[in-house]
């Protein structure tokens, strides 16, 4: 299929990106219910995880090889460990569970010749090839995808939010975001209702969601971040107090005059919460560990935000520079919130950071 056959600017992209979440999304959530909850909820076993990682990994990689085979791929894992003897049982299960993902009836919308439905499983040699084609160095030129297979594993672990996040960057500019998230309530005025959404985004062509069950032929719902009063806006924040300085967060909200608290919630789902509306900023400055963001934790959840018509930065206003290669390594921080916030916001936080430096005097 050529890149672009279709009416608009990303059309095969973005239906083949739907289509290779939302396997991945239907597979951590088996993994979840088959491995987790019997496993690692009474022994802190990290396997289940790490299963879920790569075979998610493999699913999506295969898809992307199949449609795009000239498309490198950044992703968060590689299959080193799976190729020594040691690795042969979690080896096993990866295969397994990957074919059964890849080998699953077709969707209505999905085609045949993406490399999805019956009769499409691999060999192991074949998924441990198409993991580590997400061993793409990145970069500032041409066509790279970007994938977190499970993104907020800590998250996926506890029963909460996670998320499967797919981008496509062209000349190191993102293009395409497609996010999966199985947990998510999919009206956040309804927690206890419905569960699993899909969210996407294609520059220039705005953001949407759509759900989980049935992403491609299922209602679009345009995505736009609302105006906030003081009095209405909160801040979404990491759930995990080593990815996150929180205590700077509550002091740049009081800066801002915030009152309400903050809500948590891991992984890029606080993207997509941000896009809809369920929260107004989104603020994560680093704890002072040296720790460098990496870009598959951010690409997809970047356009969705421009998207929906917000502004995303680093805690100095400055952008995202996606193209120095696996990691944002000259960016300090994330701020994304609604245009009309973020002045406010980047000036909250020189203020907060101006106290800091002077209490450490
Ligand atoms: N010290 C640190 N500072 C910031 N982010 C970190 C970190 N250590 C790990 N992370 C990243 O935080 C991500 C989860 O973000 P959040 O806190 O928003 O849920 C992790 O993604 P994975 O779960 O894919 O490894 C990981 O990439
Ligand atoms: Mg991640």
């Amino acid at each position: 299929m050529a890149a672009n056959d279709t009416a608009h600017p990303y059309a095969a992209e973005t239906q083949i990106a739907i289509a290779a979440v939302r396997r991945a999304c239907v597979l951590t959530a088996s993994v979840f219910n088959k491995l987790v909850k019997q496993e690692t909820l009474t022994k802190d076993d990290k396997s289940p995880v790490t299963v879920g990682d790569f075979a998610a990994q493999a699913v999506i990689n295969t898809i992307l090889d199949r449609t795009f085979p000239d498309d490198p791929i950044v992703g968060e894992e590689d299959a080193t460990d799976l190729r020594i003897e040691s690795g042969r049982a979690l080896r096993d299960r990866i295969v397994e569970l990957a074919n059964d993902t890849l080998s699953a009836d077709l969707q209505p919308g999905e085609k045949e010749e993406w490399g999805l439905g019956p009769n499409h499983g691999r060999t192991v040699d074949q998924l441990l090839d198409a993991i580590d084609r997400g061993n793409y160095d990145g970069g500032r030129t041409g066509r790279m995808w970007t994938l977190d297979p499970i993104d907020g594993t800590k998250g996926f672990l506890r029963g909460e939010q996670y998320a499967v996040c797919l981008a496509l960057l062209v000349d190191a500019r993102v293009e395409l975001g497609v996010i999966g998230c199985p947990n998510l309530p999919v009206a956040a005025s309804n927690p206890s209702g419905p569960r699993g959404c899909i969210f996407v985004a294609v520059r220039g062509q705005g953001a949407y969601q759509l759900l989980l069950d049935n992403p491609l032929g299922g209602e679009r719902t345009k995505l736009t971040i609302p105006t906030f009063t003081a009095e209405s806006l909160n801040f979404l924040e990491s759930v995990e107090k080593a990815h996150a300085k929180l205590s700077f967060n509550e002091r740049v909200s009081q800066i801002l005059g915030v009152t309400r608290a903050p809500t948590r919630i891991d992984s890029q789902a606080k993207y997509c919460a941000l896009a809809r509306g369920d929260g107004g900023v989104y603020l994560r400055m680093p704890v002072g560990s040296g720790y460098k963001e990496k870009i598959w934790d951010h690409a997809a959840g970047s356009i969705l935000v421009e998207e929906a018509g917000g502004v995303i930065s680093d805690g100095r206003g400055e952008p995202l520079d996606f193209s120095l290669g696996r990691t944002l390594g000259e960016n300090y921080g994330i701020v994304a919130c609604g245009k009309d916030v973020h002045p406010k916001v980047i000036a909250a936080v020189k203020q907060a950071k101006a106290e800091e430096a002077q209490s450490q005097l």
